[in-house]
């Protein structure tokens, strides 16, 4: 299910391919869209597409041939800044996006770029940063911040643009487990928010968690895509795109739970062995009654 797929899409790419300066095909025959309210992870293996195709969503790529087409508005050399503005994209490597002197001057600086002023600019950026439990960072020089410190900087100053959908290399890659569930939530908070959130990830546990829907890359094209569900019980599809099930998914199999009630969260597991559990104590119950 897609977050709001009766609304029109926030952003509409059509791209029939993306040829890099060496001749490389990064990815080919690609319709993606992202609708309101909804989480999107893009899983696949190594070079499968999926930052080629997170790149095109805010015009920082361009298809050879193709169109984007964000907010209604088609984008072109001359209005990339509204690509830009409605999408904000947060890099994998931190350092490429950070580039003030402090952190504080690193959240305020899109909004500057927007002609801001310089004292609302400052507020903005101090509850940015509050909201990604990161204000105690402010004074801070970015280059020498933690890679999860650096993480939820970019995310601060991609937020206080407030843009109309997220972007997100590769959130987890490098993070502790704190750091990890910290921006876990925060995506989820993001979510809340009304802010449509997509996100590529090698952790597919993390994706069964996060997204409305999963797009299964490969060989540069979104080879097929659905609820979590419809993606992690489909073993198949999952081989092809070289993936394994979710934990969760691994072990309804491999006890022989009835998967028809299909978990695919540890959370939804857990709940589901618990029910069978009260329900095998209530069957002993009643049974050892029986025998009295
Ligand atoms: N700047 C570039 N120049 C040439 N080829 C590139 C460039 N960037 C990516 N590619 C190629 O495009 C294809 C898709 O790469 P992409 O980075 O989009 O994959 P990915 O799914 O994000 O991979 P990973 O999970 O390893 O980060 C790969 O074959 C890759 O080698």
């Amino acid at each position: 299910m897609k977050g709001n797929e009766t609304a029109d899409p926030l952003v509409d790419l059509h791209c029939e391919a993306h040829t890099y300066p060496d001749g490389t095909v990064g990815m080919h025959d690609v319709d993606f869209q992202v609708y309101p309210d909804e989480v999107v992870a893009l899983i696949g293996g190594n070079g499968a597409g999926k930052s080629t195709l997170m790149e095109h969503l805010n015009a920082t790529l361009v298809p050879d041939e193709g169109e984007l087409v964000v907010d209604g508005t088609p984008i072109n050399e001359d209005n990339k800044s509204h690509a830009r503005k409605e999408v904000g994209f947060v890099f994998q490597d931190a350092d490429t996006q950070l580039v003030a002197p402090t952190v504080l001057d690193d959240v305020l600086f899109g909004l500057q770029n927007y002609g801001v002023p310089a004292d609302e600019a400052k507020e903005r950026a101090r509850e940015a940063l509050a909201t990604v439990d990161a204000g105690y960072l402010e004074d801070r020089i970015p280059h020498y911040l933690s890679g999860g410190e650096k993480r939820l900087v970019g995310l601060a100053g991609v937020l206080v643009l407030e843009p109309s959908v997220i972007v997100l290399d590769e959130p987890l890659a490098g993070l502790d487990p704190n750091r990890s569930r910290l921006v876990a939530d925060r995506i989820e908070q993001i979510h809340e928010e009304g802010i449509s959130v997509v996100l590529s990830t090698h952790d597919i546990d993390f994706a069964a968690d996060v997204a409305d829907r999963i797009c299964v890359m490969s060989e540069g094209n979104v080879i097929d895509e659905g609820t979590p569900r419809e993606v992690f019980y489909d073993l198949e599809l999952l081989a092809e795109a070289n993936l394994h099930p979710p934990s969760a998914v691994r072990v309804a199999r491999d006890i022989g739970l009835d998967i028809e009630t299909q978990p695919v969260t540890e959370a939804e597991l857990v709940e589901l062995l618990s029910e069978d559990e009260s329900e095998r104590t209530a069957t002993s119950q009643v049974d050892g009654h029986r025998t009295d």
